[in-house]
């Protein structure tokens, strides 16, 4: 199993991030804040996690999604839609959040505000051709050219 060197940016990180259950995707991120933190609808915030990770290998990325039940329930998701996070990258680990729902929400101080899956990543070459191999059954069709159901 590959192990990712993580550094402790903030004393009050105290436990290295961990997936809940052995099946899981995601490790869940906390936000290493002093005191509660109020986002008001409309309202996006850089949030530190307090820790710094370098993945080290460019076969890898960090990808932070929001937490399904923040999302859904309280509106609160990523000002970014999704962070990547490179494999080259050594800065703290930042969250963006966005209150895109209509009522204040509160972060509390060290609340697990949203999840991390660490994804193999593929680096190819390029070339530039005149026309493709083979057509494809798809071919140029997309935007819904399959059909509405
Ligand atoms: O939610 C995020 C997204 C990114 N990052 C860090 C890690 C990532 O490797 C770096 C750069 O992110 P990205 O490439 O998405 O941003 P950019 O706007 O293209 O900045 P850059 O010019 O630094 O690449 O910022 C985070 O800490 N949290
Ligand atoms: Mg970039």
């Amino acid at each position: 199993m590959k192990s990712i060197a993580i550094k402790i940016l903030d004393q009050r990180v105290t436990t290295l991030p961990e997936y809940a259950t052995p099946g899981s995707a995601g490790l869940d991120l906390r936000a290493c804040i002093d005191a509660p933190l109020t986002l008001e609808p409309g309202q996006t915030q850089f949030i530190p996690t307090g820790i710094a990770m370098h993945i080290g290998d460019p076969n890898y990325a960090a990808m932070i999604l929001p937490r399904s039940g923040l999302g859904h329930k309280h509106g609160i998701v990523l000002g970014n839609l999704v962070g990547l996070i490179d494999s080259d990258y050594q800065g703290p680990l930042m969250v963006s959040m966005w209150n895109r729902g209509d009522a204040p929400f509160v972060i509390e101080p060290m609340e697990r505000i949203a999840q991390m899956v660490i994804v193999p990543v593929m680096q190819p070459r390029f070339h530039i051709v005149e026309s493709f191999e083979s057509e494809s059954e798809r071919g140029t069709g997309g935007f819904g050219s399959t059909g509405t159901n």
